[in-house]
């Protein structure tokens, strides 16, 4: 039994005032009424603090909250002045398609979400209360009112809407869908929600006077714009690592649980997500206390020092690698599956970039294998064949081992998956996965004949499987180019590096070392994404002293941003003696 010391809460330290995070709500209402001018700049005009709000964000508290502390003469709620749910399912159907897990990236703002009408009467009616305090609320606040005198962004973590989704507390922008099922409101969420919200936060949150972070109904915190921003100034200086996540899944495994000390309830942890930072959290530490904003706020605020100019030119305001691992000790095999061609992901999705991965072994039980190609004899039409019929028939189970190849799979080793190449690890093995951000456009083939955990099959795609298999990706040429493609580097005192991928298809670059002593390190101005594979402790440093030392243990995953230049990796505490190894990503430049 291995001891955990996986740190599930890193936090970034800001250099702030004591008492720079307000921590209840008399003392945030306290902060904001202090906050308000004594009266607005035109005579004519209303005093407006205007709360936008990520959607998800509890309105009625946050209303009761306000009204009851700042007695305002009015209290808008956004809202309110949307189109009808009927209107705005309309508006959003056809972007989110009649697939249940797919839908296409488009262009909707929250602009679309109102009536007009009922945003015109609001905004005569704010007129007549010349000189009163009003307060709106909402997602898209600020479009009710685009010069408030004081604007809060409320922000949430995409985790927390996720929990909130499924526990029926919340439906999706302008819906009423609270009891649809949790993995359309994602879906919807992802498609429409969350992009339409992220076109809106990155004009607001700059300006935004106070940060407010609800994602804790009991413990609200509230920072002002400038600490927000000296905490997103602090992370893009420095290493850091971005708060995990995980989920149980019908082939989840118990490795996760013993090595991250998750809490038992779970029968099992299948995922983690430790770098994906559209979804995942940044805590910022004032003092004591610690402020959840959703770590994309850090790339769409500083997109050039983060990802560097050459990735950010690339990708624009997106995270382009993800980290995240894959737990089937214990438990069963992922679906057989398989990723969308990038001109496909493109047509049908409208993705810039595809979901291209890997997987590192970060650990295996004897007899693990991954599946990964097709069989130098299999007949695809054939395989194609007996896909639908295990589809159809449940007396005859897809046949893997005729069509499909199965690699023994032991610690350490690095399989490429670019998309087009049939895949899926097997139960038994731990994998970090080391992909391209892109993770829901999933082509499941085969889920081996059994439910999910809703109790129902999940979805299969094997129309959009088939157009996307490349049948040529078989055997040899698995073994050739996907399968433990090493090559030494260069090598140190006390270190050595070796390339480990990945595939000339896909855009991330993977680098190994191993050390017992010094690394030396350079972000050669693109961003870097590392976790440590070996050892129980390593220490980033800084030669030059710009940033603290920066201690990570076994499987953390973090971030050198493109800004950061300089950095060494030596094994520390426990570590020091021992033979570490850390895997590195970045892109292709
Ligand atoms: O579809 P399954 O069987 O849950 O597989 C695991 C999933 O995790 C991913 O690897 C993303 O992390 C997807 O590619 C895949 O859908």
């Amino acid at each position: 039994m291995r001891s955990s010391n996986y740190d599930k809460f890193p936090f970034v330290p800001v250099a702030a005032r004591p008492d720079a995070c307000q921590t209840d709500w008399p003392a945030i209402t306290e902060a904001l009424r202090a906050a308000l001018p004594a009266a607005p700049t035109a005579p004519d005009q209303p005093l407006v603090l205007a709360v936008e709000c990520y959607p998800g964000t509890d309105l009625k508290q946050l209303q009761q909250e306000l009204v009851q502390a700042l007695q305002p003469a009015q209290c808008l709620v956004a809202d309110d002045l949307y189109r009808s749910p009927a209107d705005i399912d309309a508006m959003v159907a056809g972007p989110l398609t009649d697939d249940p897990v797919f839908g296409r990236l488009n262009g909707l703002t929250v602009t679309d979400f109102f009536d007009p009408s009922k945003l015109q009467a609001a905004q005569a009616a704010l007129a007549s209360a010349a000189g009163q305090l009003v307060v709106i609320v909402g997602t898209g606040a600020t479009l009710v009112c685009p010069t408030p005198a004081i604007v809060v962004y409320a922000d949430l973590a995409r985790w927390e809407i996720q929990l909130r989704q499924r526990r029926n507390e919340i439906a999706n922008l302008g819906s009423d869908n609270f009891t649809e099922k949790a993995s359309l409101k994602y879906k919807r969420a992802y498609f429409v929600d969350w992009r339409a919200a992220d076109r809106l936060k990155k004009q607001v949150l700059p300006r935004a006077d106070f940060l407010l972070d609800t994602n804790d109904l009991t413990l609200p915190k509230l920072i002002t714009g400038a600490d927000l921003q000296a905490g997103l100034a602090a992370a893009v200086r420095r290493p850091f690592r971005v708060v995990p996540f995980f989920d149980p899944g019908v082939w989840g495994g118990q490795w996760l649980r013993e090595v991250c000390d998750l809490p038992d309830g779970p029968p099992n942890y299948a995922w983690g997500f430790d770098c994906v930072p559209e979804e995942n959290s940044l805590l910022l530490g004032f003092g004591d206390a610690r402020v959840e904003i959703p770590s994309i706020d850090l790339v769409f605020a500083h997109p050039r020092e983060l990802l560097g100019e050459a990735v950010h030119g690339r990708f624009g305001t997106e995270f382009p690698i993800r980290f995240d691992f894959l737990d089937t000790m214990g438990g069963g095999n992922l679906s057989l599956q398989v990723h969308p061609l990038t001109e496909y992901a493109f047509d049908k999705f409208g993705l810039a970039y595809t979901q291209d991965e890997s997987y590192y072994m970060l650990d295996a039980e004897p007899g693990a294998v991954v599946y990964l190609g097709m069989k130098e004899e299999a007949d695809f039409p054939e395989m194609l064949a007996d896909l639908q019929r295990a589809q159809d028939d449940s007396s005859a189970p897809f046949p893997a081992a005729k069509y499909i190849n199965e690699f023994p799979a032991k610690k350490h080793d690095h399989f490429l998956i670019p998309a087009g190449t049939i895949h899926c690890s097997g139960a038994n093995g731990m994998v970090l996965e080391i992909s391209a951000t892109p993770y829901i456009f999933t082509f499941k083939l085969w889920d081996w004949d059994r439910l999910g955990l809703d109790g129902r099959p999940r979805p299969i795609h094997l129309t959009h499987g088939a157009a996307n298999i490349q049948p040529d990706r078989t055997t040899t040429w698995v073994e050739q180019n996907l399968v433990n493609h090493l090559e030494p580097v260069a090598s140190g005192s006390g270190w050595r590096e070796e390339r480990t991928g990945l595939h000339e298809r896909e855009f991330i670059e993977t680098r190994r070392h191993w050390f017992t002593d010094v690394v030396p390190h350079h972000t050669h101005g693109g961003v870097q994404v590392l976790n440590l594979v070996q050892g129980t402790e390593a220490i980033v440093e800084s030669p030059t002293g710009a940033f603290e030392p920066f201690v990570v243990h076994y499987a953390e995953t973090f971030i050198v941003p493109a800004a950061v230049g300089a950095y060494t990796i030596r094994p520390h505490g426990a570590a020091v003696g021992t033979e570490c190894a850390t895997l590195k990503a970045y892109v292709r430049t």
